[in-house]
């Protein structure tokens, strides 16, 4: 084994091997960007529909090496079906089986290349495979410390009786010990925790999935920072008794050779007044299951006024956004509102000048990306984890409005025009404070040292756990 580390004469060599999802590439790559920057070299694993979108993001492509892993086809998954964007939420489950069936495959690959250190979330058999020949794991989680002190720590465990579907109120209960009163689930949001405890032939349950994951694993990282979720790092910690070692928000802004918008977004966004364009992004998984509710969003959206850019995808049972635009709407809001389904680059957008709002379902690397922006921050989460994510943002922080719900769960087209209008109009009370808190916290996030001294130190415990 070498000296490691980005003064020394050798570097790590580590393999990245991330959830078959874009909202868990995409902060895996951006964190191979930063070891890369300090001179390791990663092999980064992924299927092959994956990597066009991904090329673009590796800065660093003489260090991070693409390396496609052939998804096997599951009975019950859509045909060609390779991530989660091509799998609706509710056959998730099957992904995860064939990324299971991916074991023989990586585990030739990690006897050629003989790692340092193994990244990986969902893959709980990971540390079987690394273990032989000389890996240390790292179970790198991307969500909110919040949604995992929550639900995936050992004290979480719900016996589930004859798969009977547990109530809200049950769901609901925070695990002993859990830090917050605040970052919490109310009895009808807390219903869409279910699926975390529901047990599936040949995989078990997601709950069972992640436990065992951060069991078996060396070390948990989660891509988060300590002034805003110390208490629920602190916490995950201590139910897993291992260290939690922090990469901060490990965004790719201040790294070279970034690319730049699209001349069709910049010039469309270039005609309208600065701060105008609300924004709306909700992922890179299909997330609004209803035609109605999507239908609701862009009534909503055209009844604020201001002009909007939605980039989302077809809700189920359609196969394109077209599709699913209420009547006339296309007309009505010819040359200041654009419904597009397909990827579109969130970050550059964000930081366009012309776009002044943020409406999004808050998956946590969104959350990131608003918080360093400059846009003022409206949520539509879709399910536990991004409502969690949802009450950080709008109860402890205080930098964002939520859209309000109905008890069963539909949003209206009002509620939403009233969330725009209350942190877009001049003189809006909520919409001062959360501009007010949101930059202050901003200052803090895109302080120069403050992301680097994240990865500095990050990398330091790596270099110290990989010698032990
Ligand atoms: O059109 C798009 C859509 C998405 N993106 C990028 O893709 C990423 C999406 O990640 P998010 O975490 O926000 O959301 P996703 O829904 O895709 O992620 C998933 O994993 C992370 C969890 O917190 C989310 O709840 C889960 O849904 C962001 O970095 C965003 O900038 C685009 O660049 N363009
Ligand atoms: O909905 C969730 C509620 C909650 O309290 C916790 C999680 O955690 C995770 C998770 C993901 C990855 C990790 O390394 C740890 C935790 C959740 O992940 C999402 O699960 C979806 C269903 O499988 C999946 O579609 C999505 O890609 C994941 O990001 C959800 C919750």
């Amino acid at each position: 084994m070498g000296v490691f580390g980005s003064n020394e004469s050798s570097s790590m060599s580590i393999v990245m091997y991330p959830w078959l999802a874009f909202g868990h590439m995409t902060p895996f790559l951006h964190l191979s960007n930063k070891l890369a920057e300090k001179g390791h070299k990663i092999v980064f694993l992924l299927p092959k529909k994956a990597l066009n979108q991904l090329e673009p993001l590796n800065l660093y492509p003489n260090l991070i090496t693409f390396h496609t892993i052939s998804i096997p086809q599951v009975k019950g998954l859509p045909p060609g079906a390779e991530t989660n964007s091509d799998v609706p939420f509710f056959l998730t489950h099957l992904l995860a089986v064939a990324m299971d069936q991916t074991r023989p495959e990586v585990e030739t690959i990690f006897r050629t290349i003989k790692p340092d250190l193994v990244f990986y979330d969902s893959a709980h058999w990971i540390p079987d495979i690394a273990k032989p020949v000389g890996a240390k794991t790292v179970c790198f989680n991307i969500v909110s410390a919040a949604s995992i002190a929550l639900s995936l720590v050992p004290a979480a465990e719900r016996e589930v009786i004859d798969g009977k579907e547990m109530s809200g109120e049950e769901l609901a209960k925070t695990p002993l010990g859990y830090p917050s009163s605040k970052v919490v689930l109310r009895a009808h949001e807390a219903k869409s925790l279910s699926f975390v405890w529901r047990k599936h032939e040949a995989i078990g349950s997601f709950f069972d999935g992640k436990v065992t994951a951060m069991r078996n694993c060396d070390a948990i990282a989660i891509r988060t920072c300590r002034e805003t979720e110390g208490k629920f790092c602190d916490y995950i910690s201590s139910q897993y008794s291992k260290p939690v070692y922090l990469t901060g928000p490990v965004l790719p802004g201040s790294q070279p050779n970034q690319p730049s918008l699209e001349p069709q977004w910049a010039e469309w966004l270039a005609k309208f007044n600065h701060g105008s364009v609300v924004f709306c992004a909700f992922g890179s998984q299909p997330v609004v299951n209803k035609i109605d509710q999507f239908q609701e969003l862009c009534l909503g959206l055209e009844s604020t006024g201001f002009p909007f850019l939605v980039a989302i995808k077809p809700p189920s049972g359609v196969s394109t956004v077209e599709e699913a635009l209420p009547e006339g709407f296309k007309e009505r809001v010819e040359g200041r509102g654009v419904v597009f389904g397909g990827w579109i680059q969130q970050p550059l957008v964000l930081n366009h000048p012309s776009v002044g709002c943020f409406v999004s379902h808050c998956g946590f690397g969104s959350m990131w990306e608003s918080l360093m922006s400059d846009c003022q921050i409206v949520l539509v989460p879709q399910h536990g984890e991004q409502i969690l994510n949802a009450r950080l943002m709008t109860e402890e922080m205080e930098v964002a409005v939520e859209v309000e719900r109905e008890k069963n769960g539909w949003f209206s087209r009002q509620s939403l025009e009233n969330a725009v209008k209350s942190v877009m109009e001049e003189g809006s009370e909520v919409g001062e404070k959360v501009r007010k808190n949101h930059d202050k916290w901003r200052c803090v996030l895109s302080d120069s040292g403050f992301a680097d001294g994240y990865i500095d130190m990050f990398e330091q415990n790596l270099i110290e756990f990989v010698k032990s």
